[in-house]
């Protein structure tokens, strides 16, 4: 398994933001759905080391996120829900930035690949400011692939793209979900339909489904996946 998790728990103050989860996830797209404040982002910040857990434990590629924390990020690449960038790089500066943090061999050769992949090419000689958001989205997706990671984490990779953007974003997901553990946090349920192979729902820091979308479907009555995410995460009865 790429991710383990096991009784994963994180409180800031007194609030349990996740409470005790534990999943594991391989090669493919694991959806991972919960209402706003469900403890999405804290996952993921855990997973990726940029925050400490206050109990529970978790390892990516074999690797310890308490104990082995660069070979953790050696493993992972992550797209924040922020997805900060210095707007005053060119694109490929940015990507040669992020290419010598990871003291890539190749640079060159390994940047003008992720900049195919990620559909780069017409806006690759612009300046981060000067892009639309899609393809602001696109060089943080670059720079989580460069280092051709096995896992990697997408905090709501598509928000705010318009529908065109959506389908070059996500078909470039489900691609990288061919080879690569690819968690994706979604609020949008026909993407998750598109392209997750399993999905987890977290409501209030625990899980409440961890199945592939057919399970799930028939263990709920075959109701629409927006159906079952209402009733399992508000209780409240679906249409
Ligand atoms: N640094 C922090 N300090 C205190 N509370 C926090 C902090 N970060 C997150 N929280 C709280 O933890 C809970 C889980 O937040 P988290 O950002 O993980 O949710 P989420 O599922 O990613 O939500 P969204 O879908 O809105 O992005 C929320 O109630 C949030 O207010």
């Amino acid at each position: 398994m790429s991710i383990k998790v096991d009784t994963l728990t994180k409180i800031y103050g007194h609030q349990k933001a996740v409470d005790g989860i534990s999943f594991s996830a391989d090669t493919g797209v694991l959806g991972f759905l919960g209402p706003n404040g469900a403890g999405k982002s804290t996952t993921m910040k855990m997973l990726t080391c940029f925050i400490p857990p206050t109990s529970g434990a978790a390892s990516v590629c074999g690797f310890d996120i308490g104990q082995q924390p660069l070979e953790v990020k050696r493993n992972i690449g992550y797209l924040p829900e922020s997805n900060p960038l210095y707007t005053e790089m060119y694109v490929k500066e940015a990507l040669g930035f992020t290419a010598g943090i990871h003291q890539l061999h190749n640079p060159q050769k390994r940047i003008a690949e992720v900049i195919e992949l990620t559909g780069l090419g017409p806006e690759q000689h612009k300046k981060i400011a000067q892009l639309s958001k899609g393809y602001r989205q696109r060089v943080g997706l670059a720079q989580a692939i460069l280092h051709d990671p096995k896992v990697l984490i997408l905090d709501e990779p598509t928000s705010g793209l318009d529908p065109n953007q959506l389908i070059g974003i996500r078909q470039l997901i489900t691609d990288l979900g061919k080879t690569k553990t690819v968690v994706l946090s979604t609020h949008i349920m026909q993407e998750v339909e598109a392209v997750c192979n399993r999905v987890i729902i977290i409501n209030k820091g625990e899980i409440v489904a961890n199945d592939s979308l057919s399970n799930i479907r028939l263990a709920n009555n075959n109701k629409s996946l927006e159906g079952i995410f209402i009733e399992l995460t508000n209780q409240i009865v679906a249409k």
